[in-house]
Order: C-alpha cells, then sequence, then structure tokens
C-alpha cells in the first residue's frame, strides 16, 4: 500500500490589513499571511474522515481575529503568535509554518490635518517564517526574517575580470561597471525563544538594522564581482547582528550594457558618463549562504517562495 509523505495544509494569502487609531494618527500594518499545518493528517487522506481537520477556513478567520485582538506587533511576534495558538489548541495539529509577507505603506504629509493618508512604498516586501514544531523531529522554533524586491545599483566602483576562458568565452573585461540587483535575503535568528515570547523585542528594529546592514555592504563594496558583493553583504549583518545565524541571499545581476554609438559618429563612455541598456533578461543569479561559524545551515537553497 502506499503512504503517505510529507503533508501540509492551510490558507495561502490571507491578506489583513490592522488599522490602529491613536485620534488622528492612523497607523496600518498591511500583511499578506500564509498557514502551513501538518500533524496526524492521515485519516483524512486515507479514508475521507475530516475530525482532525482544523479547516482552512477556520485558519483564516484566525488571522483576522488576532490581528483585531492582539494587534500586529511585527510580522515575526504576530507570526509566532499564530504558530503557537494552532500547535497549542489542536491535539492533532503538530506543526505549523506561517509566512508572512509586509507592504511597507510611507505617509503623505498632511500637516496641520489627520495623519491618516498613505502611499505604498516602492515594491520592498519584508518577510518572515516562523515555523513552531512540536514533534521533537526539529527544531522547536525557528524563525526566519527577509526582503524581497529591494532593488539597488552602483553605477561605478564595479569591475569584472580575469575570469576563466574558453572556446565560448566573449565577454569583454571591464575596470568600471554598473552593478544592479534586486536583493532577495532571508537570514536566521539562532535564539530558541519565540518572537512573541518578550514583548520588549524590537523585531522591527532588528530588521531595518539588517537591511541597513546590507545596504551600507552594497554601496561601501568596492567591488570585483557580485559574488564578493554578496559575501560582504553578509558578512555585515552576521558581523553586526548578534542574534542572527545564518543569511542566505538572492541576486540577480541586472545587467547594464554600454550602447554602442559608433554608428551615430558618438563616443560612449567618458568621464561624463555614458548611455547604458537595461537588459531584463537574461541575468546572471548569483546566490550564497553566509554563516556564523559553527552555526548550522537550515535556510533552503531555493528563497522563491519564502
Ligand atoms: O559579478 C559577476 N559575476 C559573475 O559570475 C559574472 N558572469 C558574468 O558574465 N558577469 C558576471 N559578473
Amino acid at each position: 500500500m502506499p503512504t503517505l509523505g510529507q503533508n501540509q495544509y492551510g490558507k495561502a494569502e490571507v491578506r489583513v490589513v490592522r488599522v490602529l487609531r491613536d485620534g488622528a494618527t492612523h497607523h496600518v500594518r498591511d500583511l499578506n499571511v500564509s498557514v502551513a499545518l501538518s500533524g496526524a493528517m492521515e485519516d483524512v487522506h486515507r479514508s475521507g474522515s475530516n475530525a482532525a481537520v482544523l479547516t482552512t477556513d477556520t485558519a483564516k478567520n484566525t488571522v483576522f481575529a488576532f490581528a483585531r485582538e492582539h494587534g500586529i506587533a511585527s510580522p515575526e511576534a504576530f507570526a509566532a503568535l499564530l504558530a503557537r495558538h494552532f500547535v497549542a489548541s489542536q491535539p492533532t495539529i503538530h506543526r505549523a509554518r506561517i509566512r508572512v509577507q509586509e507592504y511597507a505603506w510611507d505617509r503623505i504629509p498632511t500637516p496641520g490635518e489627520g495623519a491618516h493618508s498613505f502611499v505604498r512604498a516602492g515594491r520592498e516586501t519584508r518577510t518572515a517564517q516562523i515555523t513552531h514544531d512540536a514533534t521533537g523531529d526539529a527544531p522547536e522554533w525557528e524563525t526566519l526574517s527577509g526582503v524581497t524586491g529591494l532593488t539597488v545599483m552602483n553605477t561605478t566602483d564595479s569591475e569584472f575580470h580575469g575570469y576563466l576562458r574558453d572556446r565560448y568565452t566573449t565577454l569583454p573585461e571591464t575596470r568600471d561597471r554598473i552593478l544592479a540587483t534586486d536583493v532577495t535575503a532571508v537570514w536566521r535568528h539562532g535564539a530558541a525563544t519565540p518572537p512573541d515570547a518578550d514583548p520588549a523585542a524590537d523585531w522591527d528594529a532588528a530588521w531595518a538594522s539588517a537591511r541597513d546592514h546590507v545596504l551600507g555592504a552594497f554601496a561601501r563594496t568596492y567591488s570585483y564581482s557580485l559574488q564578493q558583493t554578496l559575501f560582504r553583504m553578509g558578512s555585515q549583518v552576521i558581523e553586526n547582528l548578534p542574534g542572527v545565524d545564518e543569511i542566505r541571499l538572492s541576486l540577480p545581476n541586472k545587467h547594464h550594457f554600454v550602447v554602442d554609438l559608433e554608428p551615430f559618429g558618438m563616443k560612449n563612455e567618458g568621464p561624463d558618463g555614458a548611455v547604458y541598456f537595461a537588459a531584463d533578461r537574461p541575468y546572471g543569479l548569483i546566490e550564497a549562504t553566509v554563516l556564523r561559524e559553527g552555526a548550522p545551515a537550515r535556510i533552503p537553497a531555493d528563497l522563491t517562495n519564502l
């Protein structure tokens, strides 16, 4: 008889917006929450008995009810609260993985009027994934934070040369190029304590600090490859955030090619700059994990769904 392998179920992409009113000043948290539950689910797959199943509809309702009742202190703390609830409240549920994407809103300045107008801040998305596992087969808590869609560019201080050559190599060496990428990064917090345990822990500040170090390393590294820049970005986070044990970065190399303007009698490039063609595909894809010495590597190689 076939056996049932890894399985999980839940509600994906629950879009919840929490508005907190502080008089005329409003605060918003805009999340996309995905719940994945696992446990004693043999029967529902084999016999059609739903007795062990907390419905995905209930999972969705719980997200909304928790946002109302507990508020959203941070993506990490909110996800931990949900994960703890699903595992603690249902004997058939042994593991909960909560993924959160947060969309940032900036205030539209309206001096002297109410502070309730916002503009979406770019394409950047904050991410978090909390896994609470009561099976004993995995760490009881795992906390990942991250960012996607963080688009950055250096218009100089990037060279690329000295690489392998074979009969198919045509790439010209460059001593000065544009280096641009859309950063996807996921970092793992080493602490065994869940993010909702300490109300004083500032997860927003920790996230902002990691982001700042990623950006600072990108801007300050004189780069001989995107690989070298990636390692500096990861190292800065590991060196400056003592709670972070591991970070994985996925960096598309958004190629910018100097346009050949010779046919028009123009010299493109010089001390006054140049015109580039921004190619959208194909792109180089540079990915690596940077670890604190001795820390285990737990972040999956493929970050696309995190
Ligand atoms: O920073 C780079 N790393 C590479 O591995 C690579 N390969 C390539 O064609 N261009 C680049 N740039």
